[in-house]
């Protein structure tokens, strides 16, 4: 059984009059995985509390679960899984005593109870430290203890909250790929809010990306790596280099260069940019080098880093502002020297130049 969210005309403004989220509606169905993706400020926790039911949205919002009205109601009802960034478990209780609370709270048998701890604790591989306290765990353990203890009350909806922040990049990665596993395993509803972009393309089957108490766009990760449709969603999901550029009857003039096959396609307006000043955003694979004769730049290496699967060029002189541009690993390029490159028109997008500062 999944449950399907939906949030309509949910604002929210705080006693002091911090308007922490803009009206917005937001659909998510049963067995989603959607993850709020924003910088710090942006509203995603007060997301995640309003359907939790820790907050309430401004009056003429409205909250539902597979269609019944929970605007109004407490958390207890709700029946909501929680895992914060800090683990909020029991220090004085064992792991399994953590992972059984709910169960004793919602009134679960104890042979059941214990049926269920110890599969709880299987499934997130920590049976081994059911007896141990909370305080002789590593970070790593108690967020596993915390998702176990989550989980075990079969709640309908599972929320969380940056989960993995306060762990070593390592251990993010692995926990990130368990909680994978995990979410399409039980194929519970879940919202996860993070900051992380990575962590949102991995875990989201839909991003939200969040900006100043807004929706900014929702989408696939695909959709939102490739067709970002602003500077601030571009930007925020890793495309570092800009460039400026002008179209005229449809082909894309940067500098000297034309280019065809361009998709200048303005999200704010939804039809194509014809004529006019463009901001192009892209990541490192929008330019590569090659030989002078395929040229359509030619550039200065600033600095070389070597990233074990490429090496990773700062080249000035294309734009206004050094790109980034990656090249084959074994090449063999030093700082100071020219270097060719040719445009991935596919791989640009292009913004009306306009657009920079909204
Ligand atoms: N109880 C409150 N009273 C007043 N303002 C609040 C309250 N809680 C949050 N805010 C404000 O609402 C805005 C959104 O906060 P929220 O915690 O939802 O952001 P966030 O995107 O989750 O940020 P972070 O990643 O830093 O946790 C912020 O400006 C915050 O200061």
């Amino acid at each position: 059984m999944t449950t399907q969210i939906k949030l309509h005309d949910c604002a929210k403004t705080f006693a002091d009059g911090t308007r922490a989220l803009a009206p917005f509606d937001l659909e998510i169905t049963g067995g989603e995985t959607v993850v709020l993706l924003g910088p710090s400020g942006c509203g995603k926790t007060t997301i995640l509390r309003m359907i939790a039911g820790l907050e309430f949205p401004d009056a003429g919002g409205k909250i539902t679960f597979d269609g019944d009205d929970v605007t109004r109601q407490s958390i207890e009802k709700r029946r909501v899984g929680m895992v914060f960034q800090s683990y909020a478990l029991f220090p004085n209780m064992s792991v399994a005593q953590n992972v059984a609370y709910g169960l004793k709270v919602h009134g679960v048998g104890r042979d059941e109870r214990d049926a269920r701890v110890t599969a709880m604790l299987e499934m997130m591989h920590i049976d081994m430290l059911a007896d141990r306290a909370i305080d002789q765990l590593s970070g790593g353990q108690r967020q596993r203890v915390a998702l176990a203890r989550a989980i075990a009350v079969q709640p309908r909806v599972l929320l969380l909250d940056e989960p993995l922040t306060a762990l070593d990049a390592k251990l993010r990665v692995r926990l990130r790929t368990e909680i994978n596993g995990l979410l399409r395993k039980l194929g519970i509803t879940a919202v996860y809010v993070t900051h992380d972009q990575e962590e949102a393309m991995a875990l989201g089957d839909r991003i939200v990306v969040m900006q100043k108490g807004k929706i900014a766009q929702i989408g696939t990760p695909r959709e939102i790596y490739r067709k970002p449709q602003s500077p601030f969603v571009a930007d925020f999901v890793g495309a570092a280099n800009r460039l400026d550029g002008q179209m005229h009857d449809g082909r894309l003039h940067i500098g000297e260069r034309v280019f065809d096959a361009v998709d200048a396609f303005d999200p704010r307006h939804g039809d194509i940019i014809d004529q006019g000043p463009v901001e192009l955003y892209f990541r490192a694979d929008g330019l590569s080098t090659c030989e002078a004769g395929d040229a359509d730049f030619t550039g200065r290496v600033e600095a070389v880093s070597y990233l074990g699967e490429r090496l990773r060029l700062t080249v000035s002189g294309i734009g206004s502002m050094p790109v980034i541009v990656d090249t084959h690993p074994d090449d063999v390029i030093s700082a100071g020297t020219p270097v060719h490159c040719r445009v991935n028109a596919d791989r640009l997008t292009v913004f009306p130049a306009v657009a920079v500062n909204s």
